[in-house]
């Protein structure tokens, strides 16, 4: 079950030159705004016809320029989550779901129905109209209704952009649930690396028009080279850590294979594994490992490439207990303490500087 895609359009002043792999989970679209990710999407929909362009949705062929063959949207199978939810204003929650239904070759039957209303926690939703939702209940049922028409691949465009902080935040957890249960590719355009920790399996970052970097997301955010792209100060990977425990003053402790890791406490029980992101800015370097200081987290890593920046700063990669880490400290320093692939030293992470937002469920990782 993938999405495979390849496309070239040209609009006055842009010119996009693509192509990658979406495998099953959520592959997100990353990139500057006019990096061409709204266009690709569209292109996938089939809303917009391309000059050249070959896609394939789990082996069926949907656009082939060579060929000619072009199927029509309203037959593609594919389901459609904008920024806002677009629904029917007059129409209840259960009349909005079932809505998509009635236009799909595929729609889902009763049974599988259920199962997603329960899934996205829109039961007790069903009987209200949209304007008595808040905006995350309203980003589930759009969510539901592109699920209900039976599709082979979900589209999201910045599904989470129109939200504040809170309705995102509780939102997160069923779009974990969707990636991990739903057997099909999710291509999903976000601007928000913290999005991106949270939910990635693929990532695919786009600098204009042309793809800079497709792969795992753990390793396209950890190389160095993709950092002035993402922007130095966005730049940072992410740690694997299982709940070890929650202490009485108020920390939570994972264990990961780069050692124990110290949060402030998440709500995620013993047992379960987080993804926690670290930038790139908020790691220091030790050469030695340091005694009296307030940081918490103390990692032994090795060295495995500097990146010389521009300015001042060098970005370096790090192995943490086979998991990629990456520093951003000054090329005096990254000199004076002789950092250069091979050698080993502490990195030290300042506890409160991992936000909470940027704590996520990894179902998939298990260290
Ligand atoms: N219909 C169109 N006609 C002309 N130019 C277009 C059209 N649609 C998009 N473009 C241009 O193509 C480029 C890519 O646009 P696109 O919307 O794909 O970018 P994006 O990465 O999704 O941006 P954002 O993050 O701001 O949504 C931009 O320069 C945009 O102005």
């Amino acid at each position: 079950m993938s999405l495979d895609l390849s496309v070239q359009h040209r609009f006055d002043g842009f010119a996009l030159d693509a192509g990658f792999t979406a495998p099953e989970g959520v592959t997100v679209l990353f990139g500057r705004s006019g990096s061409g990710k709204t266009t690709i999407v569209n292109v996938v929909a089939g809303l917009l016809r391309p000059d050249r362009a070959r896609v394939s949705v789990c082996g069926e062929v949907l656009c082939d320029s060579a060929s000619g063959r072009w199927v029509p949207a309203a037959r593609r199978r594919i389901g459609y989550v904008f920024q806002d939810a677009r629904l029917f204003p007059h129409l209840s929650v259960r009349q909005n779901l079932t809505y998509g239904q009635r236009f799909s070759p595929a729609p889902l039957g009763t049974a599988q129905s259920a199962r997603i209303v329960e899934m996205l926690g829109l039961g007790a939703l069903l009987t209200r109209r949209p304007g008595a939702l808040s905006g995350g209940e309203k980003q589930r049922v759009a969510i539901g209704r592109a699920l209900l028409s039976g599709p082979r691949l979900l589209l999201m465009d910045e599904p989470l952009a129109s939200l504040d902080e809170a309705r995102k935040a509780e939102i997160l957890p069923y779009l974990e649930r969707l990636r991990d249960e739903a057997q099909m590719p999710l291509l999903y355009v976000s601007h928000s690396t913290a999005e991106v920790t949270r939910l990635a399996t693929t990532l695919v970052l786009l600098h204009e028009g042309r793809v800079a970097r497709a792969g795992p997301v753990a390793d396209v955010l950890s190389d160095p080279e993709l950092a002035p792209m993402l922007g130095v100060r966005r730049a940072g990977a992410f740690l694997t850590g299982r709940v070890a425990r929650h202490h009485e003053d108020g920390l939570t402790e994972l264990t990961s294979p780069a050692g124990a890791i110290f949060l402030p406490r998440v709500a995620a029980a013993p047992g379960a594994t987080l993804r926690v992101r670290i930038a790139a800015q908020d790691v220091l370097l030790a050469a030695a490992h340091p005694s009296e200081i307030s940081a918490l987290n103390v990692l032994s890593v090795e060295v495995l490439a500097v990146r010389q920046g521009d300015g001042p700063g060098v970005m370096v990669q790090l192995d943490a207990g086979g998991e990629r880490l990456l520093a951003r400290i000054t090329r005096r320093s990254a000199e004076a303490l002789g950092i250069a692939p091979g050698r080993r030293c502490y990195a030290i992470v300042k506890t409160l500087s991992v936000a909470p937002f940027a704590i996520g469920e990894n179902a998939t990782a298990d260290p």
